[in-house]
């Protein structure tokens, strides 16, 4: 017998269900006599509470009568002491509803008319099929701890067993090798006879100098050496390595002292690892950032620097200049009746216009220190450091003749038949922190120049030659 039914009622106790005083008790009893169950009808919860803690079998289903005043609430009493129990809410009613899903009982509640107990054997084999099973997972369980506390023990043995470090040794993905102090090679691990793509006859007493190409074999006689150093007790390196397949590669060197007891230098441990994927995605990735830093420093439209560009240089060569003492010199440029040309012209045609006047003013740049930036619109500054104004507006009238040069037409112009530029040209030995003065005093030249008829400069600043 490894079951128990318990038949939850309000009425007085019985120690043997009274087929007198409940007449669903016979057809009950024989319900559950073809199974190996005890069948006990209890009155009221305590006296069930009882019996359960006494108990030798587990509850598997127990029966609540209709007449409990507040059946759920003593199931749940129950519940601890009989965990696996499957609860059945006899009723009254001849169709009655099932439990609420909300019902946390709702998974193992079964709600049942009391004239209909056909499903009572199958769910009477469930709730064993589910004790019994939780018995098996109970019992592997025990099983895993104990064989667990016993081969944990045997792993600590082993651990400190010489088998053990040879079997590190030789199943390590890094390559690892030992070599006397002269770099003879006497122990090496698979890892790197696969790394090298050698036979064992090949590492055996090999100089380890000589075991990969190019760097490995130009300074691994020079890293041998500072080795024997007693203070070089570790060394980490990376070598450029052509390897015996033919394939190069770069690996990633680390070498240690092995010492004796009395700390004398017996030989060398290297342990090796390919880092060629590693070090050429380090390189891409470089390349991207320097290609999105262009990027983010170029004006997309005509591929000089941008305004970000000009914003850093300027901030830089300000501080220079000042620390140096030295003139900085600033040129605004402006197009004359941009938008007129546009207007007449179309946007797209005043796109190529800007490209073109970008590509001519920077073709009269010499100095690698100088900058043309796209300001915004149809506004370029050029930065120039270390010049004065007479410097700049020389600079200035170069551009003025390349542009005249580039005889770009211009037919809705007031001035000329092609496109124009005024430029405001200020220069300054810098005496402040920043330097918004410069910028303000080639912009009101450039206002100047506009005012002036365009088509030509006006410019401000020491060394003056205009
Ligand atoms: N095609 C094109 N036009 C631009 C671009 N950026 C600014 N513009 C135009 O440049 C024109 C500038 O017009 P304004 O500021 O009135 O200057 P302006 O017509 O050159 O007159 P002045 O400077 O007084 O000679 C505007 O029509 C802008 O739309 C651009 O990237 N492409």
């Amino acid at each position: 017998m490894d079951g128990l039914v318990l038949y939850l009622t309000k009425s007085p106790a019985q120690t043997q269900p009274d087929e007198q005083k409940d007449p669903l008790l016979p057809e009950l009893h024989a319900v559950l006599q073809a199974s190996d169950v005890q069948l006990s009808c209890v009155d009221g919860v305590d006296r069930a509470m009882q019996l359960l803690q006494q108990a030798h079998a587990p509850l598997l289903l127990c029966l609540l009568a209709p007449d409990l005043d507040s059946p759920l609430a003593g199931a749940r009493k129950l519940f601890p002491l009989a965990p696996l129990c499957h609860w059945i809410l006899l009723s009254n009613e001849p169709e009655p509803q099932p439990p609420s899903p909300l019902n946390r009982f709702s998974q193992h509640l079964s709600v049942l008319p009391r004239h209909s107990l056909a499903p009572l054997p199958e769910l009477l084999h469930k709730a064993r099929l589910r004790y019994r099973h939780e018995q098996a997972i109970g019992r592997i369980n025990n099983q895993l701890q104990q064989s667990g506390g016993n081969s944990a023990q045997a792993l600590q043995r082993y651990t400190q067993s010489v088998d053990f470090l040879r079997h590190l040794f030789d199943t390590a993905n890094e390559a690892m090798l030992a070599t006397a102090v002269n770099g003879c090679i006497v122990r090496w691990n698979r890892a790197a006879e696969h790394l090298f793509d050698l036979e064992p006859s090949e590492l055996s007493n090999q100089c380890i100098c000589d075991i990969a190409g190019d760097e490995w074999q130009r300074r691994m006689p020079e890293v041998l050496e500072q080795m024997a150093q007693p203070q070089h007790a570790q060394l980490r390196l990376e070598l450029r390595c052509r390897l015996g397949n033919g394939r190069d590669c770069v690996l990633e060197v680390k070498l240690a002292q092995i010492c004796n007891n009395q700390s004398a230098l017996m030989g060398l441990s290297f342990f090796i690892s390919d880092i060629s994927a590693r070090k050429q995605a380090e390189t891409e990735l470089l390349k991207l950032n320097e290609q999105l830093q262009q990027l983010s420093f170029q004006d997309g439209l005509t591929g000089i620097a941008n305004r970000r560009h000009f914003d850093f240089a300027l901030e830089r060569a300000w501080h220079e200049a000042r620390r140096q003492k030295q003139s900085l010199a600033l040129v605004m440029f402006d197009l004359d009746y941009f938008k007129e040309y546009n207007d007449r012209l179309g946007h797209q045609a005043g796109d190529e216009c800007l490209r073109r006047v970008a590509a001519g003013l920077n073709s009269q740049l010499h100095r690698s220190t100088d900058l043309l930036a796209r300001y915004g619109g149809e506004e370029f500054v050029l930065l120039l450091p270390n010049s004065g104004s007479r410097e700049a507006v020389q600079l200035v009238q170069n551009c003025l003749a390349a542009l005249y040069n580039l005889d770009l037409p211009h037919p809705a112009s007031n001035i000329a038949p092609s496109v124009t530029l005024s430029a405001g040209i200020a220069a300054m030995v810098p005496d402040t922190e920043l330097p918004h003065s410069l910028l303000a005093a080639a912009d009101s030249q450039l206002y100047r120049a506009k005012a002036a008829g365009r088509n030509g400069y006006c410019a401000e600043g020491p060394e003056l030659n205009h």
